[in-house]
């Protein structure tokens, strides 16, 4: 993947290093201060040949020539792993040093965006003096200072101007605020929402409220949050207030609505997250743009039955077309199979992760409203698995949720609606709440057969969900799928309990408890673990199933 930059911008005494600090401490970025490596190379010894030259620009509060920084920069950048997101900290300063980046760097690295930490003078001087005494930099005195501020207005300034007409995305951010509230800006802000972090953005709705779901990295462990904005509803682009709910789990799906309390209509956001949990949140009734929980048992009983008219259409919708006849025999069906254009098309829609479950079987003839139907899967679904095998049933379609159950819903071959569901009598294991989304319950973890357990609220949901159609190809394109291998998912703790106790005695796999945020995939025969996958990656995921799933049995065919 191509490295990508960050360009951070500010005034001197803006703070940039100390943010860009921080950045570095919750987020997988590296930070490059062009001024840091200008000094480090005027102090190389033996002595770089620019080291006067640097020195006396430094001091003069002059801009070197970007023939110098740049080349510092590139030789920084080179020293990091391919794909790494940079923090550019106090560059491109002048004209010439943007036109020196995009003649050497355009198509080698992407800009992201531009962080520009606004402050005013009087703020920056002070800091700039009070940093002067213990800093020894040559430059933190008020002459040079001064000298400073004015390359910054003359020079710098018409830079971030040419970048944001030239559509590099700017977020300003006021640097005078304390260190924490300006911390709290960056993290909302979506220049860094969109690089590295992991984020979703739920759509503006009429309402005038738009939610960005961020997950930042805490000493390894994630934190969820949602930055909520309330935007004027006659400029969408303005923004009211901003506020950041922190969530202990993954939000799932959000939905913003108007639910009914006692006898006023009020605006109101629900998530569902993946602690199977909904949270409602509601405006503060002062309203200066800010929500807050509805934790109130009374209230929640009013709200949650209206849940299900809240949540009409699929938040998530994984579109699955199926030919409306089942194959013959074993041969193997595509879940993106085209259909064909004589025979009547099956549309299922699942999702809302919510915990409801649409689904739409329709004839392209008529609307496709007619015979929409939609049911409570209890609790956010984690797994849905389509099965075209079955001659006597038709379409079967396997829906398991993260609260451990496991649905089967049916169509008769040759169409008509889906069949009221029919709860699964055991998932994998009693006592377990591991799930499974294989037709026939799974022997057991013991068994011959393989599981592919997926740690899916471990990681960032959405990850996981990439590998939902990887999951449905090795359902369908596997011959007798059901009796040879199971895709599993587990809420957290029992998944790394699970994974503890399956790959504890093997050093190979590491330390199981600590693998960070992305998904985990541990692949198990025999009650033992056999191999592991890191990360939403098919190919390494489908290459360990089908190097380890069991023989087919010839008795069984
Ligand atoms: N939000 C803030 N409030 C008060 N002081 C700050 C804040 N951010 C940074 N500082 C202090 O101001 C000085 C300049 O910050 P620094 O991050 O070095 O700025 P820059 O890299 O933009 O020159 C440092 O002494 C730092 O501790
Ligand atoms: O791209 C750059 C970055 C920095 N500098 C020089 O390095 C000094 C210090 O910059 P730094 O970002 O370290 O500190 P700040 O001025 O932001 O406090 C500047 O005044 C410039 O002289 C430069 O010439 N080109």
């Amino acid at each position: 993947m191509r490295s990508r930059a960050v360009f951070v911008l500010g005034g001197p005494g803006a703070g940039k290093g100390t943010q860009c600090a921080k950045m570095v401490e919750h987020f997988d970025f590296v930070h490059l201060s062009v001024g840091d490596l200008l000094r480090e190379e005027r102090a190389k010894s033996p002595p770089s040949e620019n080291a006067e030259l640097i020195e006396s620009f430094l001091k003069e509060g002059k801009l070197v020539p970007v023939s110098i920084s740049l080349a510092l920069v590139r030789e920084a950048m080179e020293r990091e792993k391919e794909g790494s997101v940079f923090l550019i900290d106090g560059f491109p300063r002048n004209g010439e040093n943007l036109d020196g980046w995009k003649e050497a760097m355009e198509g080698v690295v992407n800009v992201c965006g531009v962080l520009v930490y606004d402050c005013p003078i009087q703020e920056l001087q002070r800091r700039i003096l009070s940093r002067g005494e213990t800093s020894g930099r040559s430059d933190d005195n008020l002459e040079s200072a001064k000298k400073r501020f004015k390359t910054f207005e003359r020079d710098t300034m018409p830079v971030v101007r040419r970048m944001e007409e030239g559509g590099i995305k700017s977020v300003h951010i006021r640097g005078e605020n304390k260190l924490e509230r300006v911390w709290e800006s960056v993290v909302a802000s979506d220049v860094i929402g969109g690089n590295g972090v992991e984020w979703e953005k739920y759509g503006t709705n009429e309402s005038g409220v738009e939610a960005i779901a961020v997950q930042r990295k805490e000493s390894g462990k994630c934190t969820h949050y949602l930055k909520i904005r309330r935007l004027k509803p006659a400029d969408s682009r303005s923004i009211e207030s901003n506020q950041i709910i922190a969530l202990p789990y993954a939000p799932l799906a959000l939905h913003l609505t108007y639910l009914p309390l006692a006898f006023v209509t009020t605006l109101t956001l629900l998530v569902s997250s993946s602690d199977s949990t909904i949270k409602i949140y509601q405006p503060v009734l002062n309203n200066d743009g800010l929500f807050e929980e509805i934790t109130d048992e009374g209230i929640r009983e009013k709200l949650l039955p209206n849940l299900h008219q809240t949540f009409p259409s699929p938040v998530l919708t994984m579109d699955t077309l199926l030919t409306p006849s089942p194959p013959t025999s074993t041969s193997t069906t595509s879940t993106t199979s085209t259909t064909s254009p004589t025979s009547s098309t099956y549309h299922v829609s699942c999702g809302c992760r919510c915990g409801y479950l649409c689904l739409t079987s329709y004839d392209p003839q008529s609307p496709p409203s007619s015979s929409f139907t939609s049911w409570n899967i209890d609790g956010p679904i984690s797994a849905v698995q389509v099965s075209p095998r079955s001659p006597s049933v038709g379409l079967t379609l396997l829906v398991s949720s993260l609260s451990g159950y496991v649905c089967v819903f049916s169509r008769p071959s040759r169409g008509g609606p889906w069949g009221e569901p029919e709860v699964l009598p055991e998932s994998v294991n009693d006592d377990d709440p591991v799930l499974c989304v294989c037709k026939a319950p799974f022997p057991s973890l013991s068994g011959e057969a393989l599981f592919v357990g997926t740690a899916r609220g471990k990681g960032w949901s959405g990850q996981t969900e990439t590998l939902i159609p990887t999951f449905n190809r090795v359902m369908l394109d596997t011959e007798q799928a059901e009796n040879r291998v199971a895709i599993l998912s587990a809420s957290i703790p029992t998944f790394t309990a699970k994974v503890q106790e399956l790959a504890s005695d093997d050093a190979k796999f590491g330390d199981v408890s600590n693998k960070g945020c992305s998904p985990l995939f541990l692949v198990v025969r025999f009650g033992k673990a056999v191999g592991m996958v890191e990360g939403a990656n098919s190919p390494a995921l489908v290459e360990l199933i089908t190097e380890q799933i069991p023989e087919l049995k010839e008795d069984d065919e």
